[in-house]
């Protein structure tokens, strides 16, 4: 019969997109647009509590704010911002450990998601256990970047595994995906 292993750790999840040379920002966005990663993100996280750092927040159109269908937890150490973020429809905390505590008290906790920035990733990495990284087939410059996954890291797959997709837009992408032993 099947084992199951009963998982009282959540899975914690980076999830990023990035240019080939490592850029996931620049002024507050992204240099490209690529509507199939953004369903990609939407599927990945969907039913999950995701994290984020007050920059990403403010980096989503107001619209999409807070992301649909997921309890949205933002890290800002900013006590007069908090009450704007709030009042957005976000759950604010002040460091890291205490977003992920508080998205344990939330549905579709055994999965949590990290979903930027370049600051938050570089925290989490040593807590994470997998990371989804889209890698857009552009150079470009920037000055928010990926984190370095340390030892431990292992590629699991590329899809596709050679190669790349392409947008409808013509963006060429391939998505990576990585867990830590
Ligand atoms: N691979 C991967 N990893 C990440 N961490 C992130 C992404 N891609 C994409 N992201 C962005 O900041 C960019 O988003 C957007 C930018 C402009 C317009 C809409 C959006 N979005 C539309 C869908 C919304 C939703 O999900 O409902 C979220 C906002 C985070």
């Amino acid at each position: 019969g099947s084992t199951t292993f009963s998982r009282d750790a959540p899975l914690v999840g980076l999830i990023w997109a990035q240019t080939t040379n490592g850029v996931i920002g620049k002024d507050g966005g992204m240099p490209w647009h690529l509507p199939e990663d953004l369903a990609h993100f939407k599927r990945t996280t969907a039913g999950h509590p995701v994290i984020m750092g007050r920059r990403t927040w403010d980096s989503f159109p107001a619209k999409y704010r807070p992301l649909p269908d997921r309890t949205n937890i933002v890290i800002s150490r900013s006590p007069q911002r908090r009450a704007a973020l709030e009042a957005g429809g976000a759950i604010v905390v002040g460091s890291l450990p205490l977003a992920l505590a508080e998205a344990r008290r939330h549905p579709g906790a055994e999965e949590l998601w990290i979903i930027g920035g370049g600051e938050i990733f570089r925290l989490a990495a040593d807590q994470a256990t997998t990371a989804v990284v889209t890698v857009i087939d552009l150079e470009s410059d920037g000055d928010a970047f990926a984190p370095p996954l340390g030892p431990g890291w292992v590629l699991d797959g590329v899809s596709p595994a050679a190669g790349w997709d392409a947008g409808a837009n013509g963006t060429r992408y391939r998505v990576a995906r990585w867990s830590r032993l």
